[in-house]
């Protein structure tokens, strides 16, 4: 049935090539990329994937780069291993004020993290094996599809170890799960099997642990068969009530750049470049 449905991927062509390029060199991370795909891998499986100051670092510039790349239309985001996705800030460098780097500056920079995820024009696909949890957790929640293998388990810890995401960890939380769910989440510190997650929308799929990464490519392959514009509006779409005037700022920046590419557009930067008044009245009044 799947073989023949022109809108599925072809399961028998599932295997994929990741290449890593050039300038690639970075400590905690890994970035690779295949057909259109960009994969960035938390690379700390020895502490369950938690992120240090310079992990998050190294996340924002990969995401960068997966942003400014023309050739590549979906990200996903993942932990190395089969134990973790991510278990959130790595508590060894945890100071009274945030996370120490090897400076000793102290950060809370996944916050600029969760929103570059989020205005990011690209479809971001967490791809979780094992433990999401705390930071981890959110950061799994801010992308915009979470695939989980049948071993992944969720939840928040903040209360437990003296923290707590009051931004996206709690509002994007409760929108996702709705507002009771949400607060036994955090209220709790309680984990969650994969079905569970399923259950209350947390997540989109659950797979076997050994198809994760298949499933989750397929999905890719999908969203790249799709028109880019209409899937970066719509992120931006999702976005826009609950990330205020910040996210109607993104999405109204699709229209201008829409804008910019018509003809009507066009006359006002024309008729300033050869000094002469705009003609705007060619252009049609739609009902
Ligand atoms: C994730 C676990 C449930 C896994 O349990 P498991 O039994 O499988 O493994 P171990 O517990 O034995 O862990 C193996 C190994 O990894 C180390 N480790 C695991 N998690 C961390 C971590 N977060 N930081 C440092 N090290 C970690 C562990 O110590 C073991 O090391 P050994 O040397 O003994 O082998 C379980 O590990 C777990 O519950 N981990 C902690 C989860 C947690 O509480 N995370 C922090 C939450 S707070 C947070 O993430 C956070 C970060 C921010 O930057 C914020 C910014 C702004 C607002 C809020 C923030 C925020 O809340």
């Amino acid at each position: 049935m799947r073989a023949t449905d022109p809108t599925r991927p072809d399961p028998s062509n599932r295997a994929i090539d990741w290449q890593t390029p050039a300038n690639c060199d970075y400590q905690d991370i890994l970035y690779q990329e295949a057909e259109g795909i960009a994969k960035i891998t938390i690379n700390r499986p020895e502490v369950r994937n938690a992120f240090r100051p310079e992990t998050v670092r190294e996340l924002i510039e990969a995401f960068h780069r997966a942003h400014m790349d023309p050739r590549i239309g979906v990200v996903i985001l993942t932990g190395a291993g089969d134990l973790a996705f991510c278990s959130g800030g790595d508590q060894r460098v945890r100071g009274d004020e945030g996370y120490r780097d090897g400076a000793g500056v102290q950060h809370l920079n996944v916050l600029e993290l969760q929103r570059q995820i989020r205005t990011l024009p690209k479809p971001v696909v967490a791809m979780i094996a094992g433990y999401a949890i705390g930071g981890g957790h959110v950061l799994h929640l801010i992308c915009d599809l979470s695939i989980a293998a049948d071993n992944a388990r969720f939840g928040q810890t903040g209360p437990r170890v003296g923290s707590f995401d009051a931004g996206f960890g709690a509002g994007l939380l409760a929108r996702t799960v709705g507002l009771k769910k949400a607060k036994e989440i955090w209220f709790l510190c309680r984990q969650y099997d994969a079905q569970e997650a399923l259950a209350m929308g947390l997540v989109n799929t659950v797979v076997p642990l050994r198809e994760l990464e298949m499933v989750t490519v397929d999905w890719c392959r999908e969203m790249l068969k799709l028109s880019p514009t209409a899937l970066r509006v719509l992120k931006a779409a999702f976005n826009a009530d609950s990330d205020g005037l910040a996210g109607i700022q993104e999405l109204a920046g699709n229209a201008t750049a829409l804008f910019y590419t018509t003809e009507e557009g066009r006359e006002g930067r024309d008729a300033f470049l050869e000094r002469r008044p705009p003609d705007f009245g060619r252009f049609p009044r739609r009902p």
